[in-house]
């Protein structure tokens, strides 16, 4: 399978591209990075413009995104227009561009999901689980990342947030509370907070918690290294390639539904 990477210098992009070295049945077709990057020209494989795009695609069985919103918009279309499969693992999506993504899907496999580790993918099902049983407990979430990431809350807290929202009946649009900076910011009944933090080299932590009378539970994540989002991303590409048009996640591609 040949396989084009948007973002190929980025954090994911790198480790995206290590595992794609490693593995025999995957061949680079093209390692894309903005127009203006530094690094087009340079590396092993020959980092190219990711205005050249169309001419990589038609050499490409599935694309990878990892840049920002709006550049892996405009690498969709293209996708799209090329119908190649696609792999999204940008997060930071408003409603209108995600909006967007579903309709190009109509046309392509698209997988989108802001986070392809197999753990986070079955805490996604257990956060369903424990929401359900206890839906009156107070249900907080805590991400930690790097201070690098651009992003806040992670696409990965914003899932586990709309999970949990949904598993008790609620819309997250009208319960999701960001942070705490009040002189009146006593918790409503209803409330799900999500609350970020950035430090440091954090590859991605996150902490639903479920706390009632005297007690509380908590559902922890952690990644250990970004191989475990590259390696997802990899398996996904693999998957979409064999499927039809459609909006897939992670737990299609990992047969959690
Ligand atoms: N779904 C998942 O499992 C995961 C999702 N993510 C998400 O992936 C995204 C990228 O994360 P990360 O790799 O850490 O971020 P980085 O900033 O390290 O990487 C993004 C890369 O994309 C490049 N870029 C910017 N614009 C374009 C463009 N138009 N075309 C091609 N490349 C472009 C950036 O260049 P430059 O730096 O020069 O601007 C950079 O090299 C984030 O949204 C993050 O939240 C991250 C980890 C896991
Ligand atoms: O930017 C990151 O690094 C990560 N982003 C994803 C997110 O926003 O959920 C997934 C992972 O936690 C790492």
């Amino acid at each position: 399978m040949k396989i084009t990477v948007c973002g190929s210098t980025g954090r994911m992009g790198r480790a995206i591209l290590a595992i794609a070295k490693s593995d025999e049945n995957v061949k680079i077709a093209g390692a894309l990075e903005y127009d203006g990057s530094r690094a087009i020209g340079t590396g092993d494989p020959v980092v190219s413009s990711v205005g050249d795009l169309e001419k990589f695609l038609s050499e490409t069985d599935a694309l990878i995104d990892f840049t920002n919103p709006e550049s892996a918009l405009r690498n969709l279309e293209a996708a799209g227009k090329y119908k190649v499969p696609i792999v999204i693992g940008t997060t930071g999506f408003n409603e209108e561009q995600k909006k967007k993504i579903a309709e190009i899907s109509k046309s392509i496999p698209v997988v989108f999901s802001p986070n392809m580790s197999v753990g986070v993918n079955i805490l996604f099902k257990l956060v369903d689980a424990v929401a359900k049983k206890i839906p009156d407990y107070d249900i907080e979430i805590v991400e930690l990342h790097h201070n690098k990431k651009k992003d806040s809350p992670s696409g990965t807290a914003a899932k586990l947030a709309e999970i949990a929202a949904a598993s008790v009946g609620k819309n997250i649009n009208d319960v999701s509370v960001y942070g705490r900076y009040s002189a009146d910011a006593v918790r409503r009944k209803d409330e799900i907070g999500l609350h970020s933090v950035r430090a440091g080299d954090i590859v991605g932590d996150h902490t639903v918690y479920f706390a009632g009378p005297g007690e509380r539970i908590e559902l922890t994540h952690r990644a250990h290294s970004r191989d475990t989002f590259a390696a997802g991303a990899i398996r996904a590409a693999k998957w979409a390639v064999r499927r039809k048009p459609g909006l897939y996640d992670m737990s299609d591609v990992l047969s959690l539904k």
